[in-house]
This record gives structure tokens, C-alpha cells and sequence, in this order.
């Protein structure tokens, strides 16, 4: 399969994007496709005809319908941990039931969501309270997939947001912490624990600092503070009432849970109502993905177009370019999603990974790339296939021509990309600036643009909870397909593991001081200078 597509690839080597527009005038038609209400653009890529049958091909051999079908029915399909993946199930609105290990979980998630609601709504009404009053400002501590989604969400939907401030903190790094806690009222301030282990190192810490903040500042943590975890024993140990804890179970993976509790600091920003809206998109594209067919379908086209331009190009990077301010955290958060999910090198039977994995995902909001790293994008020696993302309306219907010209700069940078500048019209701009004769030349040179670089544009009406939730599923469903026509599993990651046992027997050393002798070289030599300077405290 792999070979065949090679083959194409090494056949087209030299072909233009730009000439198979013109072989081909349905082009853009035949290669928009439209799901739920978004519609996907793969038109300035590579892909034709042949192309996509050989593709589509690979989800036949890899059984794709056979694993979608076995994660939506709550098989175990995370093999290497002996766990469901039923994060569809957190947005599932009918009365359908779901079985893991023989026992209905939709009652559970049911309840789960009305609880968090009527929690949210207590807060958000100022029913429930701190000492000192309505909460004004929620604190969310967590990291990773226990932060990742909510912090993307929060501000995706900002102009939905009519609740308490929302601030997030993840890293351990003091400075986190203290700059988001500096300026708030302990007495009127929310902390929410999302944690799926409550083990995590970062998050305990703190939580820990979190606490000691409130109490020394006249507030109260049995009723200040809420927790979102798998291990309720954990939450209570820390002394957060059981009314103010929500649970999920373990076949929710961490980046794959903003939909159920650990999305708890998103409603209690939008309110329950935009809350159940997201649900519905991610709802409406868990549909489509398990209904459209393979050349029609959004998830499994993004896998391989993915797939073409990783396996086949050998393009070892992606740009995810959200022409969408309050997108900016959806790289971040896809960067997880994709490379925790897919950056592995052991197939699920446990032989090696034939070929790469996990795409490596960057990004940031156009226009703002524009003007930092698209130079290298347009003119680098690297091609880097491009993921554009922009709304046809933005929240601001008093300056729509803000919005047309980030829409205008969107649809340039995809053309540009796509059909690159000519040393004729090189030529003509050099001379123009006014080079002539040998100097005119080597100016042309530099305003050449190669041009025939593969790009997506995804577009949809305006980003409303709803199209949020079609566009974090689409992306989901994207990686799961990926790793199963890879071959691996997507919902473990024992790769994050090594370096946190190693940053636990450090963590001594630093503190307590001690002998570095065992250590490698340049670890111990690390450790030495970071003292001299004043970061052990003996
Ligand atoms: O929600 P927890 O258990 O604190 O874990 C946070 C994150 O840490 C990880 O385990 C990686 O270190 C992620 O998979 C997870 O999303």
C-alpha cells in the first residue's frame, strides 16, 4: 500500500499544484468536503483520483471501520493499559446505552453533566459563594490534558463567556502561581483541581500553595475549592467536600476529556447551555465520522492527507495556522492531542513502527505568523504542509472589516504558498525597486518564490460552541484514525514516564543537597552550577 503510494508520489514529483486546477476545472468542488458544518478545502494539495483511492485503501487494510466501531461501543481498545476510550460517550445525547465491562456508563455521565451544571450555575448566580461573597475569579489547576482543553476553550468561546474570570495554571514553576494569584481576593476566588490521577506532581504542588494562599488569606478551601478527578479517595484526602468533587472513569483519556468535568472551568465561564452546544458539534461530528464515507469523510481525509505528506512526502512537520485569535491555544492543544497520542515507535502487537508517527504539530495565529516565521514556510528549504483555520464571521459584526482582511490575509498566504513567484516576475520586481544588469539578478534570486507547497484551508461560519465542538472532534477522530491505519495504539504514553522518575530522584539533590557522583557528567556538572548559584537550599 505504502509502496504504490510512493510510487504516485515519485510519478508527480514534478507536478504543479497549480496545473491540476487547470487539468481538472471541478477541482475546488470535488475536493471541499463538508461535515456538520464545517467544510474542508484539500484542493491545493497533491491529491487526485489516484491518489485518494490508494489512501482510502489503507483504512480498508487497517480496519478502521472495525476499530471506530469497537472505541464507540466501549471495547477495550487501548490494549497495552486494558482500558474503553469512550470520550464519545461524554457528549452522547440519545438514550442509547454504553457497555464497559458489562455495565451501563451513560447514567453515570448523565448525572455527572446535570451536577456540574447545577454546580455551575450556583457559582456562576452567586447562590454559592466565598467568605467574602460571589465568586469573581475561578482558579484551574491542572496540566497537560487536565488544562490543555479547557484553556483553549475558554477563550475560543470568550464572547460567550458571562461568568467568573477564568484563570489557568499549569506549570510548577512558582512564577505561574503567584503572578495569576497575586491579584485576587482569597475570600472571592474558586479553586478547581483537575487532576484525572490527583497524583500529578505539578498540580499537587499547586494545589498545595493554592490552599495555603486561601487560608492565609481569610478564605475557606472546604468551600472555595472543587475537584475533577478519576480518584475520589484523593480528592477527599485533600479535604475538598464530596458535593464540590466530579468524577470520570479511566476510559477518558487525559487530552481527550474537555468534555466531561475537566470542562467543568469552561462552563462555569459559558454557562451550562453553550456548555451542551459544544457537545452537540463534537455530537454532529462523531456522526459524520461514523457515517460518511472514506472520500467524503472530514477525520479520516485529515488522517490522510496527514498520512500522504508524513509517510509518503516525508514533510516531518505540520503548521496548524488558525486565522482565529481565540484559537491560539488550539496548536498547544493539538500538539498534545497528535504527538502524545501518535509519537510512538511500537506498533500494538509490540514489533517497530514501520516509517514515522505523530506528525510534529506547530502554530500559531495568522495573522501574527505572518510577520515571524511564513518566511520560511514561502522561501525555507523545508516544505512544512500547512492547516489553515478561519470562521466566515467573527463576533464583531461592528468591525467585519477587521475580519475581512484576516480572512483576505488567510486566503493569500494558502495562494501564495501554493503558486509561488517566477524569476520573470521576480525579475520585473527587482527592476522595479530599481536594480539593474548583474546587481538586478541577484535581487530576482531572493524574491523567487518556489511556490507548489501543499496547504488545507478548514472553514466554517463563525466559531460558536457548537462549531468548537465539531472542530475538536474532527481533530480527534483525525489521530484515532491515524494510529490505527499506523498501527498503534494512540491512547497510552508511557513516553512521558522516564523523565518523571528521573525528576524525582533529583529533586533530592536539590533540595537536600548529596552526592551528584552517580550521575552522568553533564547532569552532575548541571547540578553543580545551578547550586553555586543558589538553587539548593543547603
Ligand atoms: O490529569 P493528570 O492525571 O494530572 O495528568 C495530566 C497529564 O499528564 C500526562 O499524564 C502526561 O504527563 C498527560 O497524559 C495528562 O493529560
Amino acid at each position: 500500500m505504502w509502496e504504490d503510494l510512493k510510487v504516485l508520489h515519485r510519478q508527480n514529483r514534478d507536478r504543479h499544484l497549480i496545473d491540476l486546477f487547470a487539468q481538472d476545472p471541478d477541482r475546488a468542488e470535488t475536493y471541499s468536503i463538508d461535515g456538520a458544518d464545517l467544510r474542508l478545502d484539500l484542493s491545493k494539495t497533491q491529491i487526485d483520483a489516484p491518489v485518494l483511492a490508494a489512501l482510502t485503501a489503507l483504512c480498508d487494510v487497517s480496519g478502521l471501520a472495525a476499530r471506530r466501531a469497537a472505541m464507540f461501543s466501549g471495547e477495550k481498545i487501548n490494549e497495552t493499559e486494558g482500558r474503553a476510550v469512550l470520550h464519545t460517550a461524554l457528549r452522547r445525547s440519545d438514550d442509547s446505552r454504553v457497555l464497559v465491562d458489562g455495565a451501563d456508563v451513560m447514567p453515570a455521565v448523565r448525572e455527572t453533566l446535570d451536577r456540574m451544571a447545577a454546580f455551575a450555575e450556583a457559582v456562576r448566580s452567586g447562590r454559592l459563594g466565598g467568605v467574602g461573597g460571589s465568586i469573581t475569579d475561578v482558579v484551574s489547576i491542572g496540566i497537560g490534558g487536565s488544562d490543555l482543553g479547557p484553556v483553549m476553550a475558554t477563550l475560543a468561546l470568550a464572547p460567550y463567556s458571562d461568568g467568573p474570570r477564568l484563570h489557568y495554571v499549569s506549570n510548577v514553576d512558582s512564577a505561574h502561581i503567584a503572578d495569576t494569584l497575586k491579584s485576587l481576593d482569597p475570600t472571592r476566588t474558586l479553586i478547581n483541581v483537575a487532576s484525572k490521577t490527583f497524583t500529578t506532581v505539578e498540580t499537587m504542588t499547586n494545589a498545595r500553595t493554592a490552599r495555603d494562599w486561601m487560608v492565609a488569606g481569610g478564605g475557606d478551601p472546604a468551600r472555595q475549592f472543587s475537584a475533577i478527578s478519576t480518584a475520589l479517595d484523593l480528592a477527599a484526602e485533600f479535604g475538598i467536600p464530596a458535593d464540590h468533587v466530579f468524577g470520570f472513569s479511566d476510559w477518558v483519556g487525559g487530552r481527550f476529556s474537555l468534555w466531561g468535568p475537566i470542562g467543568l472551568p469552561v462552563m462555569l465561564a459559558v454557562g451550562a447551555g453553550n456548555f451542551r452546544a459544544m457537545l452537540a458539534g463534537g455530537e454532529a461530528m462523531d456522526r459524520h465520522f461514523q457515517t460518511a464515507p472514506w472520500a467524503r469523510n472530514l477525520p479520516v481525509l485529515l488522517a490522510l492527507v496527514g498520512l500522504w505528506h508524513s509517510h509518503v512526502c516525508g514533510y516531518p512537520s505540520r503548521a496548524v495556522l488558525p486565522y482565529e485569535q481565540r484559537l491560539a491555544r488550539l496548536p498547544a492543544y493539538l500538539q498534545q492531542l497528535e504527538m502524545e497520542s501518535n509519537g510512538k515507535s511500537v506498533a500494538m502487537d509490540g514489533s517497530d513502527v514501520d516509517g514515522p508517527t505523530g506528525a510534529i504539530v506547530w502554530g500559531e495565529p495568522g495573522t501574527n505568523g505572518q510577520h515571524a516565521f511564513f518566511q520560511l514556510l514561502h522561501q525555507g528549504t523545508a516544505v512544512v504542509p500547512c492547516e489553515f483555520i478561519v470562521g466566515a464571521r467573527g463576533h464583531e459584526a461592528d468591525l467585519a472589516d477587521h475580519h475581512r482582511l484576516l480572512v483576505a490575509n488567510c486566503l493569500a498566504q494558502s495562494q501564495a504558498l501554493m503558486t509561488g513567484r517566477g524569476l520573470e516576475e521576480a525579475r520585473a520586481k527587482a527592476a522595479a525597486a530599481g536594480f539593474t544588469g548583474a546587481e538586478l539578478e541577484r535581487q530576482a534570486r531572493h524574491r523567487v518564490f518556489p511556490g507548489n507547497r501543499p496547504s488545507v484551508t478548514l472553514v466554517y461560519p463563525q466559531l460558536t460552541p457548537a462549531v468548537l465542538g465539531q472542530i475538536v472532534a474532527l481533530y480527534e477522530h483525525r489521530v484515532f484514525a491515524e494510529g490505527v491505519i499506523l498501527g498503534i495504539n494512540s491512547f497510552d504514553q508511557f513516553g512521558v514516564e522516564l523523565g518523571k522518575e528521573i525528576a524525582t530522584s533529583l529533586g533530592p539533590l536539590l533540595a537536600e543537597g548529596g552526592s551528584t557522583a552517580a550521575l552522568d557528567g553533564s547532569t552532575a556538572a548541571l547540578i553543580g552550577y545551578l547550586r553555586e548559584h543558589g538553587c539548593c537550599v543547603v
